[in-house]
C-alpha cells in the first residue's frame, strides 16, 4: 500500500539582513502543538504542488504561484506503533508570494531566524533535515517513530 501523500511549504525571506522561515503552531491534527511549515493532505488527483499552493493559502491566505515552488525533496515517516500516522511529505521551499500571512484555523503563522528554528518544539525529525533544506539542499529521507509516537528512533536507507 502506498503511504498517503502530504506535502509541507517553507516560506522564507531576507529581513534585516536575515534569512527567516514562516512557521505556526499548529492549532489541531497530527503534530498539535509542534511549530510546523505550511502544509497537508494531498486531496485525491492532486499533485503535490498544487496541494501546496492550496494549502499555502488555506493556512495562511498567502498566494503563491506554482511555478515559485522549489521542490526540495521527499521525506518518509513510519509510525509502526501508529500506521496510520505513516506518511510521505513533499518538500517545497518558496521565496515569492503575494500577499501577508496571516493566521488561520490551522495555526498562527510567525517568523523564525533560520539560526533560530524551534526544533524542540517540532516533529523531532526536523532538526535532521531542515536546515539542510533552508541552506538551500535537497533531502530523500526515511524515519521511523517509536513507541513514543514522538521521538525518531532509526533511519533507515530506505524501508520498503
Ligand atoms: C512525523 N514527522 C513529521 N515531521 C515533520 N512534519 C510532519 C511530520 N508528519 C507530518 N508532518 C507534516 O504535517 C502535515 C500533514 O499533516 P496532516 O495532519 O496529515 O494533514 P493536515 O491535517 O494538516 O492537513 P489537512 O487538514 O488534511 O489539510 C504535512 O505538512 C507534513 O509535512
Amino acid at each position: 500500500m502506498p503511504l498517503p501523500q502530504v506535502c509541507v511549504c517553507y516560506l522564507v525571506r531576507e529581513h534585516g539582513g536575515v534569512t527567516q522561515v514562516l512557521l505556526g503552531r499548529k492549532k489541531h491534527g497530527l503534530g498539535q502543538g509542534y511549530f510546523v511549515g505550511l502544509g497537508g493532505k494531498l486531496e485525491p488527483g492532486e499533485s503535490a504542488v498544487d496541494a501546496a499552493v492550496r494549502e499555502v493559502f488555506e493556512e495562511s491566505g498567502v498566494d503563491v504561484a506554482a511555478s515559485d515552488l522549489e521542490p526540495r525533496g521527499l521525506l518518509t515517516y513510519h509510525f509502526p506503533h501508529r500506521e496510520a500516522w505513516s506518511q510521505e511529505s513533499s518538500v517545497f521551499v518558496c521565496s515569492t508570494w503575494t500577499g501577508e500571512p496571516s493566521g488561520s484555523d490551522e495555526l498562527d503563522p510567525e517568523w523564525f531566524a533560520v539560526a533560530d528554528v524551534p526544533f524542540d518544539e517540532m516533529w523531532d525529525d526536523a532538526r535532521r533535515w531542515l536546515p539542510e533544506v533552508l541552506a538551500g539542499g535537497r533531502v530523500r529521507r526515511t524515519f521511523v517513530f517509536g513507541e513514543d509516537l514522538a521521538t525518531v528512533v532509526a533511519e533507515p536507507e530506505s524501508v520498503a
